[in-house]
């Protein structure tokens, strides 16, 4: 569905030469919610900018349901546009204008009869749930509201796929939860292929199918989320996975600990969440369990989750318990906190 096949954007001015993106190439299937997680510079914003030619990538190729965007006419690169609504940070709405007309300018302007503009911008108010405020003008609404507006300005022109660029970074967190859901049910309800970029793991955790981490212009993990939760291999990924499991264990406490047996992070994916696999290990085996930090996220698809335990016994005995928790799928590592 989108399809970056790699893709450099170098920006040259007088003073310095920035490359943005370095051979980026990703594809995000039909149907799915994709992020691109990285930290402030990585290269994010050029990415989602390059995928409808806000920005014109200095290399590779950019294919949009089946259009090739790199080299399009502007008249082909408008009509192709109209197949690929954007959301961002700051909601970019019209201040002069009324909820209903940020809706409805956009659409008389590529030449859709009154009565359809009427019909869309009711259906699209009424699924981001801001029917009542159709007379309102952007500075009476909340945050919240106006990205809606703005979700229902995007999804009034029926596009296939939907950039999010930092849609929910400017929100507070129960209003990022809304808005999240609120993207996950027009992704399901309407099929929308979503490319979102963010620096919120969180966003990543809750809604994403796939996710790609950027730094300094290139892709340097792509997979299945719970893929990475699992398996992260670069520095950068752990970072932004343990920002979800704070582990703030006073030192004193694992000095003491360290004399009296190993501490373990187990970390769980999908069915071996519900398996009471440290319960087990107390009835099974001579060993204490002494559980230090702990927290389960739900993926979109699964739960994760990750442990620090202390294991007090004999080391046969603590050996034989570690074996016991990976033989029931839970991975286990020793950790120096
Ligand atoms: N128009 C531009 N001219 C020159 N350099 C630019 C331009 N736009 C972006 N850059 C540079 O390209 C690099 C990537 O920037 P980009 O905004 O894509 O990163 P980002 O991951 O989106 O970061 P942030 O979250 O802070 O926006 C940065 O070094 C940035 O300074």
């Amino acid at each position: 569905m989108i399809e970056l096949k790699n893709v450099s954007k170098t920006f040259v001015s007088k003073k310095s030469t920035v490359t943005a993106l370095d051979d980026v190439s990703i594809h995000v299937q039909k149907g799915e919610i994709y992020g691109v997680i990285g930290y402030s510079g990585a290269g994010k914003s050029t990415l989602i900018r390059c995928v409808n030619m806000l920005e014109k990538p200095s290399g590779g190729e950019i294919i949009v349901n089946g259009v090739t965007m790199t080299g399009l006419s502007s008249n082909k690169l408008r009509e192709a546009r109209q197949n690929i609504g954007m959301i961002f940070q700051g909601f970019n709405l019209l201040k002069t204008a009324t909820v209903y007309d940020n809706i409805a300018i956009p659409l008389k302007l590529t030449g859709i009869p009154k009565a359809e503009i009427d019909e869309r911008v009711n259906k699209y108010l009424a699924v981001v749930g801001l029917e009542a405020k159709a007379d309102s003008y952007p500075s009476q609404l909340s945050g919240g509201q106006k990205q809606r507006v703005a979700i229902a300005r995007a999804l009034s022109h029926e596009p296939d796929v939907l950039l999010s660029d930092e849609a929910t970074s400017a929100l507070d967190p129960e209003t990022t939860e809304s808005i999240l859901s609120l993207l996950l049910k027009i992704n399901k309800e309407f099929g929308i292929t979503i490319l979102l970029i963010t620096h919120e793991m969180h966003v990543v955790q809750k809604i994403c199918d796939r996710v790609a981490v950027m730094e300094n212009g290139k892709v340097i993990e792509e997979g299945k989320v719970i893929d990475i939760f699992s398996q992260a291999k670069t520095d950068t990924t752990k970072k932004f996975i343990n920002s979800l499991f704070p582990e703030d264990i006073p030192s004193e406490v694992i000095n003491s600990l360290k004399e009296q047996g190993p501490i373990i992070r187990l970390s769980f994916v999908g069915q071996s969440t519900g398996k009471p696999a440290l319960a087990e290990v107390s009835k099974k085996f001579n060993v204490y369990t002494n559980i230090l930090s702990g927290n389960i996220v739900q993926l979109k698809n699964e739960p994760y989750g990750r442990m620090v335990i202390h294991l007090e016994g004999a080391n046969e005995e603590t050996e034989a318990a570690v074996r016991y928790l990976e033989e029931v799928g839970v991975q286990v590592e020793r950790v120096n906190l």
